[in-house]
């Protein structure tokens, strides 16, 4: 049997704490008999209806009462305040496209003689209505039944609906006569409004295979403008590789982030209008969510919220290629998972469909759970093998008395494609995030007939979720065993030196990364050649090159010469340096 309070299943008691009033049992008895009532299905309201609705109302005080009708005319939701506060949960609505109303409309009592407010038109459209119904019930001139029941006087009536992409994101009418807006057919105008919706979208294009996104930052006290720019953009970059679609941006300035949704609750208000407007189906957060703030978010904005994290997580398992890699991913993913499972799933479960919206029950995840932890073990297992591999080829490396060069830095630096240039090679190198993941070695045959060894490595980034970072170390042992190493910076990028800074700060966390570090300016040909000027003085013991067109990459090999000649002589003079760095890796 259908209870009066529709969202928590606990009657009455929600409303008694919204206005501070309880309902007597006859109130109640009479709010539950609207579910008996049915409207025909092409009927907005009928008069019956509506003028039952304000005698309730009389009866309760003038609380305002809003009913909830699917469009075969069923009452399937009745609470005591108005529409915001009666709002229907964004889990328990039926997920639709961009394209789509909610196939529910709400009709709702109140004693002003204005329109619906700002706070009920944006329930309205938080939750797709077809239509708000706003019923005036008069104060005074509630006339009575022979019987000494109010009948409840309706003096006017407004419609208001949602708007596509116009100027305003609704339309409010004029104050109706109720016989008038009685007369309203719900099909012509929700038929109406659904075509307009589908233009809409057409006209924009939206690619429904593509994850819509929209991108949330925050600001923090101490943090500038431009710093969170450059995060957003990056973020932005992040989505982008990951194959997803930027719509929007948007951010807050907060001293911090508030613990239960990172952002304040009216930002997470517009954030959830936003997505019902542009028709989104994935916010992005620039930062590491906890599984109780995604639980929340996705609560209020009724899509599926992830991090940061996430996207780059994504980002790798797309671009694995080789066993190493996708094992590394593999495991990376489920240590990232793990913690949280119980969060996930329940909330999303109703919505159906996507990665992380399927929940399983409780003792299905405690089940998985098991398995999850197995695997992890497992895959632990096998990276330890792919380490002890690596570690069993560099030493041959080693031992053939060739030194090693790691070329490092940000991602999409140009690092591969300087090893291609130099070295003739073809690696992948392409303008994307982690375009390379498993690390390469060519041999550099240099002017003087010396060789090295360039390793190509995976790029850095700020921020790196630390189980990629512990996924990918037999990865970046690469670099810690490396006798120097190229640090590759893009100088077009507008955040190069907040890259370097990043990349150093990332270096010095490797206790082993001792060996020399080369500055090597990349991808000067698009750079102004004065301001280039002003770069250099800055950093007088850097390479300035160009991977793409070989600019000064002379100047590169003369370097790595030198260099090389430096290590032979070490490596001379301390044959133990090989086997001393693998004992302390042991450990
Ligand atoms: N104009 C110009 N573009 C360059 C230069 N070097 C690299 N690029 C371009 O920059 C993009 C990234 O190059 P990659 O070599 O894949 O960069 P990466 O550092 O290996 O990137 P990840 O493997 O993703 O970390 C590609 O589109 C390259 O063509 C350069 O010197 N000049
Ligand atoms: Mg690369």
């Amino acid at each position: 049997m259908p209870r009066v309070s529709t969202a928590s299943n606990q009657p009455s008691q929600r409303f008694a704490n919204a206005h501070g009033k309880g309902l007597k049992p006859y109130q109640q008895k009479q709010l539950q008999r609207l579910y008996q009532l049915r409207l025909p299905p092409s009927s907005l309201v009928t008069v019956e209806f509506a003028q039952r609705l304000g005698s309730i109302c009389q009866e309760l005080d003038y609380q305002p009462i809003s009913v909830y009708l699917n469009r075969r005319g069923q009452v399937i939701r009745v609470g005591v305040g108005s529409p915001f506060e009666t709002q229907i949960p964004a889990w328990e609505l039926p997920r639709q496209g961009a394209e789509r109303l909610s196939g529910i409309r709400c009709i709702t009592t109140q004693t002003g003689l204005e329109g619906p407010g700002q706070k009920a038109l944006t329930a309205m459209a938080l939750q797709r209505l077809d239509a708000l119904i706003t019923l005036s019930v008069s104060k005074s001139s509630g006339h009575l039944r022979r019987g000494g029941t109010a009948t409840g006087f309706i003096e006017r009536a407004y419609l208001a609906h949602l708007l596509p992409n116009g100027d305003s994101r609704w339309l409010v009418s004029d104050p109706l006569p109720l016989g008038l807006l009685a007369e309203q057919d719900l099909q012509e105008l929700v038929e109406a409004l659904e075509d307009q919706f589908r233009r809409q979208l057409t006209v924009r294009q939206v690619d429904l295979d593509q994850d819509r996104a929209i991108l949330v930052g925050l600001q923090e006290s101490g943090q500038s403008s431009e710093d969170l720019m450059d995060v957003l953009t990056e973020l932005g970059r992040l989505v982008e590789t990951a194959g997803g679609q930027v719509l929007q941006t948007l951010w807050q300035k907060r001293e911090g982030p508030s613990s239960g949704t990172v952002i304040g609750s009216g930002k997470v208000q517009e954030l959830a209008l936003l997505v019902q407007d542009l028709g989104a189906n994935l916010v992005v957060f620039d930062r590491e969510l906890t599984p109780s703030q995604v639980r929340s978010l996705e609560a209020a904005v009724g899509v599926r919220v992830v991090d940061r994290s996430e996207v780059i997580l994504d980002i790798f398992a797309q671009r694995a290629r080789t066993r190493a890699g996708k094992l590394q991913v593999e495991l990376a993913q489920l240590e990232y998972l793990l913690p949280r499972l119980a969060g996930r799933g329940r909330t999303m479960s109703r919505l159906g469909g996507g990665i992380g919206t399927r929940g399983p029950g409780e003792t299905q995840l405690e089940m998985e759970r098991r398995a999850i932890q197995r695997r992890i073990s497992k895959l632990r297992q096998q990276v330890q093998e792919l380490r002890n591999h690596r570690q069993r080829l560099r030493q041959r490396r080693e031992g053939s008395q060739i030194p090693v060069v790691a070329i490092v830095g940000y991602t999409n630096a140009g690092k591969s494609t300087l090893l291609n240039t130099l070295t003739h090679s073809e690696v992948y190198a392409a303008d994307q995030l982690f375009a390379t993941l498993d690390p390469t070695t060519r041999r550099l045959n240099l002017p003087n007939h010396q060789a090295v060894l360039l390793t190509d490595t995976v790029g850095f980034l700020t921020e790196l979720p630390e189980q990629l970072v512990d996924a990918f170390q037999a990865t970046l042992e690469e670099v810690t065993e490396a006798d120097a190493l190229l640090h590759v910076v893009d100088l077009s990028h507008p955040n190069w030196e907040g890259q370097i800074a990043a990349v150093e700060k990332l270096l010095d966390e490797m206790p082993l990364a001792t060996g020399p570090r080369q500055l090597v300016f990349n991808k000067i040909d698009r750079v102004d050649p004065e301001w280039l000027e002003d770069v250099r003085l800055l950093y007088p013991k850097a390479l300035f090159v160009s991977s793409t067109t070989g600019e000064n990459l002379d100047q590169l090999r003369h370097t790595l010469m030198n260099l090389a000649l430096a290590l032979g002589m070490k490596g001379g003079e301390d044959p133990d340096r090989c086997s001393s760095s693998l004992a302390g890796e042991r450990n």
